[in-house]
């Protein structure tokens, strides 16, 4: 369980978050959205505590990540690029991250199979750094390497961005299916609507800085939404 509290994030006078309360329950698929500049990312980053915040903190199972360091083997992320290596190829990198989580060639291997119709045969096997990756490939190398290591909570920043509609297809099945094999908890920011409504349980509408949604019902959620985006 995720629990935020009292959260406030200002740079000089602006806030840019201001979000009073917001429980995450385990197992939810949390749907984040807003406009750009509302806030979204920076959440994301107090809650990986990549960025101090002005008031408040976050719990996640109790534990405040900005004093402890025990909740980080529960937690996998992609934000951006910045998080990969990008002097390796997507290989050395997924082997570089099994060292270092500790995991057998095997259980990389079999965490790697589960990706390989999103990877498309462009990813594993190749001579190519990440750094000359497109922009959808590299994304793929993020989400995999988030979700590598059996991590209780993935967070994922904008993840359908730059990908071919056939792999937006099968990010979905894929996080549908780490939800229901392992009741992974997801927080996924994204501008696509019609995949978060798709895949989320919850929807939360931020406007600069504040939650001006709650969406829990599945029904009422496209609808509120392209209401409020006039989409
Ligand atoms: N280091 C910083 N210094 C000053 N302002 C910042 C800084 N980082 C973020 N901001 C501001 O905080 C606000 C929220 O930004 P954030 O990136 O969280 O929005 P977002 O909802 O993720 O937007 P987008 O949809 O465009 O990705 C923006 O107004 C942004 O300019």
């Amino acid at each position: 369980m995720i629990s935020v509290q009292g959260l406030k994030k200002q740079y000089k006078n602006a806030v840019v978050l201001d979000v009073e309360e917001l429980q995450i329950p385990k197992g939810e698929c949390f749907g984040l959205v807003g406009n750009n500049g509302a806030g979204k990312t920076t959440l994301f980053r107090i809650m990986l505590n990549l960025v101090r915040p002005t008031g408040g903190g976050v719990l996640l199972d109790g534990m405040d990540v900005s004093k402890t360091e025990n909740w980080k083997s529960r937690v996998g992320a992609f934000l951006d690029e910045h998080m990969l290596l990008s002097y390796l190829t997507p290989d050395e990198y997924f082997e570089t991250l099994r060292k270092i989580y500790k995991l057998s060639v095997e259980d990389l291997k079999l965490h790697l199979e589960k990706f390989q119709e999103l990877f498309n045969d462009e990813i594993q096997g190749k001579k190519k750094y990440i750094r000359d990756l497109s922009k959808g490939n590299l994304k793929k190398v993020g989400i995999a390497a988030a979700m590598l290591g059996n991590p209780e909570v993935v967070m994922l920043d904008e993840p359908f961005e730059n990908l071919d509609p056939s792999s937006q297809v099968r990010l979905k099945k894929l996080i549908l299916q780490e939800k229901s094999d392992r009741q992974v908890t997801f927080l996924i920011s994204s501008h696509d609507l019609n995949h978060v409504t798709e895949i989320c349980d919850r929807i939360v509408l931020l406007e600069k800085g504040k939650v001006i949604k709650d969406l829990q019902e599945k029904e009422h959620m496209v609808e509120t939404l392209n209401s409020y985006f006039g989409t």
